[in-house]
């Protein structure tokens, strides 16, 4: 299968502080993929990296094989939406879909953009600056997307839309991936959002992966226990207890299988939301889901 993004050992470092340490993961190319993570985990820096923005402190970066930093032959090969889709506030979207020709002279699908964007009803001689968040937003996809990237890169796209907009871009995002076979890379803190519309996960923790694999293939392998009071004896078929809480007599694990469970306990199956949010509590700590946007 060809990997569209690949890291290893990837490292980059302001200082003394490391933003990302001893990243090692492949996206599979054809995955819509959620890159996850608390504040400060080190996404953008991983987004950076792989979009050639960034060089880095140890390890490599490779896209379609490629280190990205420096080489301009790959770089036409990668879309990126930064955080805040920054566009110049003064040009109107149309203006911006011929700079786009103008940048990108060896593949640029400027009919592409142009009907998408009508599609949306968003006017192309209008200053971008003066659209809404959510028009811009659509205006910077459109022009990522008229890039016909292999790899598509988004950092935090929706975060400052309302429900409704979320749902557009996302649907339009899905929409034009599907035709097209783009690699995606999504950075988010909306796990509702994310797990409905991405197939692989990637997450992130203090500058580490703690999580990297197929979406179907993480939620088909965790499980959530309910049972007698635990006290860390090995359970049959549970290979990691990701996460434990306890009353006196009983304890709630999510643990990760990898057979049929000892029947003593009792099983339920988890949503993606729950892995992820286990993952990232720390041990025996509850993890406050209002942090992610997650009614808790
Ligand atoms: N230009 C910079 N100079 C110094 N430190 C930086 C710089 N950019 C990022 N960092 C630090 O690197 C770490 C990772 O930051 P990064 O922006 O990658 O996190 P993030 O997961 O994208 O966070 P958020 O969800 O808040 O956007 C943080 O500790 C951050 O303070």
């Amino acid at each position: 299968m060809d990997t569209a993004l690949e890291t290893d050992q990837l490292g980059k470092r302001y200082g003394d502080t490391w933003a990302l340490r001893d990243c090692s993961l492949h996206l599979p190319a054809g995955r819509v993929a959620a890159l996850v993570g608390p504040n400060g985990a080190g996404k953008s820096t991983l987004l950076h990296l792989a979009v050639g923005l960034l060089r880095p402190d140890a390890g490599t970066v490779r896209v379609a094989g490629v280190p990205p930093y420096d080489n301009t032959d790959v770089l036409s090969e990668i879309g990126f939406v930064a955080q805040e889709t920054p566009l110049y506030p003064d040009f109107t979207a149309e203006e911006l879909v011929t700079m786009g020709a103008r940048l990108n002279r060896r593949r640029w699908d400027g009919t592409l953009a142009r009907t998408r964007l009508a599609q949306l009803g968003i006017p192309p001689d209008k200053p971008v600056g003066k659209l809404s968040g959510g028009q811009r937003a659509q205006v910077a996809l459109a022009l990522a997307l008229a890039k016909r990237p292999r790899l598509l890169l988004l950092d935090e796209p929706v975060a400052s839309l309302d429900p409704l907009a979320r749902r557009e871009f996302l649907q339009a995002l899905m929409g034009s991936v599907a035709e097209s076979g783009t690699t995606v890379l999504l950075s988010s803190h909306l796990l509702a959002d994310l797990e409905r519309v991405c197939d692989y996960l990637i997450v992130l923790h203090a500058a580490q992966v703690k999580l990297v694999g197929p979406v179907e293939d993480l939620v088909a392998e965790h499980r959530q226990l309910v049972g007698p009071r635990h006290h860390g004896e090995p359970i049959r078929g549970v290979t990691e207890v990701v996460r434990a809480s306890h009353t006196d007599r009983q304890s709630t694990l999510l643990v990760r299988t990898d057979g049929p469970v000892d029947p003593a306990w009792t099983v339920h199956e988890v949503t993606l939301e729950d892995v992820i949010l286990a993952h990232l509590a720390d041990g025996e700590t509850q993890t406050s889901n209002e942090a992610w946007g997650v009614p808790a």
